[in-house]
């Protein structure tokens, strides 16, 4: 695989995929920049080369034809403010408009092209689709790690267009050295914390980190489920009816391998799905009818830290509660200071999935961990095992895979 490093973009166009697919408000205001600061190394890396960066990304997910709410002008003017320079912007991602736009393109200069997804062909990873996204540049760059799960035309198809010109962005890089820290050479004690909202999302990673962890936290919506496979009661908790025999034979195999589970002893219950609801904490699995849990409760996050902070090796995916509630949010926070506190005293902390880093950056703890992924499920296919479309595309037919 060709790193950024390894390649001179000097008069070069570089026809970059990023993962800009980033929060907007309803004023269509970036509410989480993370991805796109996370991108900033790779492009001024080719523009201090003397290379020029036609960029091309997702944005949510429109329905393949144009959505107003999910085109890509929007990151106009926060691109042309973290990078202090006009960027120009294609009304479609391909075609020639944007071919003679990117043509035209002198060192230094960056052209953004429209949401990729605009067109069905994208998700479809259409070959000829691909081949028009390829006229767009001489050289191809994949820094979207947080879509690398996806065999898109952009993220994998497009690489084919540049046998002897595709390259690894920084990001990408970035991300791949630090799930291999987790998955291959963890020290130990390993202990990863699984939250958020849904265990079907998760089953695979989960049983996969049964084979490498030494500690396994659940908290979060997913936590009831358990709780209620286990005999308790759990009110109008989120609740996965049918994963409740998964997570009984979750708790068997996790005996059998000798990983030790935690699961919360009591949680934060709120009489409504507010931050201003009624709140008790109650022992888990006692939760009366018309009551809910929305975060764990004072002994759990007592018990959760203290393993934590006895940890060599942290991977989080997922918040405690409905950290969005301020008043649901005590659970989270303590955990990301958990995470924190161990970090500095040595472990390495890995924090992936869209909320449980913009917990973590909302805190200011982005710098306090050793690493914030920008992927959310391509993180976790990657845990799991799975070769990622996108890195395989970028592997060069000489070269083993890394
Ligand atoms: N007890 C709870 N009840 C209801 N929702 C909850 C509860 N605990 C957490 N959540 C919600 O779970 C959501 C996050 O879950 P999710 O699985 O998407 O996590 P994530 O960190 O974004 O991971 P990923 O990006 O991989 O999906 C948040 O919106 C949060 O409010
Ligand atoms: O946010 C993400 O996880 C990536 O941008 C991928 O988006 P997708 O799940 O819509 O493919």
């Amino acid at each position: 695989m060709i790193t950024i490093d390894q390649y001179n973009f000097q008069g070069k166009r570089a026809l970059v995929r990023v993962d800009f697919n980033v929060p907007l408000n309803s004023n269509f205001e970036i509410t989480d920049d993370t991805r796109i600061r996370a991108a900033v190394p790779t492009i001024r890396k080719i523009l201090n080369d003397g290379g020029s960066v036609v960029l091309m990304s997702h944005l949510g997910r429109p329905k393949g034809g144009p959505e107003e709410k999910y085109s890509l002008k929007h990151l106009l003017k926060p691109l042309e403010e973290t990078f202090q320079l006009p960027i120009q912007f294609a009304p479609d991602c391909i075609g020639s408009e944007a071919v003679e736009m990117a043509n035209n393109l002198q060192p230094g200069q960056i052209l953004l092209v429209e949401n990729l997804r605009f067109h069905k062909e994208e998700e479809q990873g259409n070959q000829i689709f691909a081949e028009k996204l390829s006229l767009l540049g001489e050289v191809y760059v994949n820094d979207a790690f947080g879509t690398a799960h996806r065999a898109h035309a952009s993220t994998a198809i497009v690489a084919d267009y540049f046998p002897h010109d595709k390259v690894c962005g920084s990001v990408m890089q970035a991300e791949l050295e630090n799930a291999q820290r987790v998955l291959s050479y963890a020290d130990r004690p390993y202990t990863a914390i699984m939250g958020g909202a849904k265990i079907s999302d998760k089953i695979q990673v989960i049983e996969q980190l049964l084979d490498r962890v030494d500690n396994l936290i659940i908290g979060g919506g997913m936590s009831y489920t358990f709780a209620k496979a286990q005999g308790g009661t759990i009110g109008n908790s989120l609740l996965e009816e049918d994963k409740q025999s998964f997570t009984l034979e979750l708790l068997k195999k996790a005996e059998e391998k000798g990983v030790k589970i935690y699961l919360p002893s009591d949680t934060v219950i709120a009489d409504a799905f507010d931050n201003n609801a009624n709140t008790q904490v109650v022992t888990s699995g006692t939760i009366p009818d018309g009551w809910m849990g929305l975060d764990i409760g004072p002994d759990t996050i007592a018990t959760f830290s203290e393993v934590v902070r006895t940890s060599k090796t942290i991977l989080w995916n997922g918040p405690m509660g409905v950290f969005e509630f301020e008043n649901f949010a005590t659970g989270t926070k303590a955990i990301a200071e958990a995470v924190v506190e161990a970090t500095k005293n040595g472990a390495y902390s890995l924090i992936g999935g869209g909320d449980s880093a913009a917990a973590v950056t909302q805190m200011g703890h982005s710098h306090d961990v050793s690493y914030v992924s920008t992927g959310g499920g391509a993180l976790l296919e990657y845990m799991e095992g799975k070769q990622l479309p996108g890195v395989l595309a970028l592997q060069m037919e000489e070269t083993p895979l890394t």
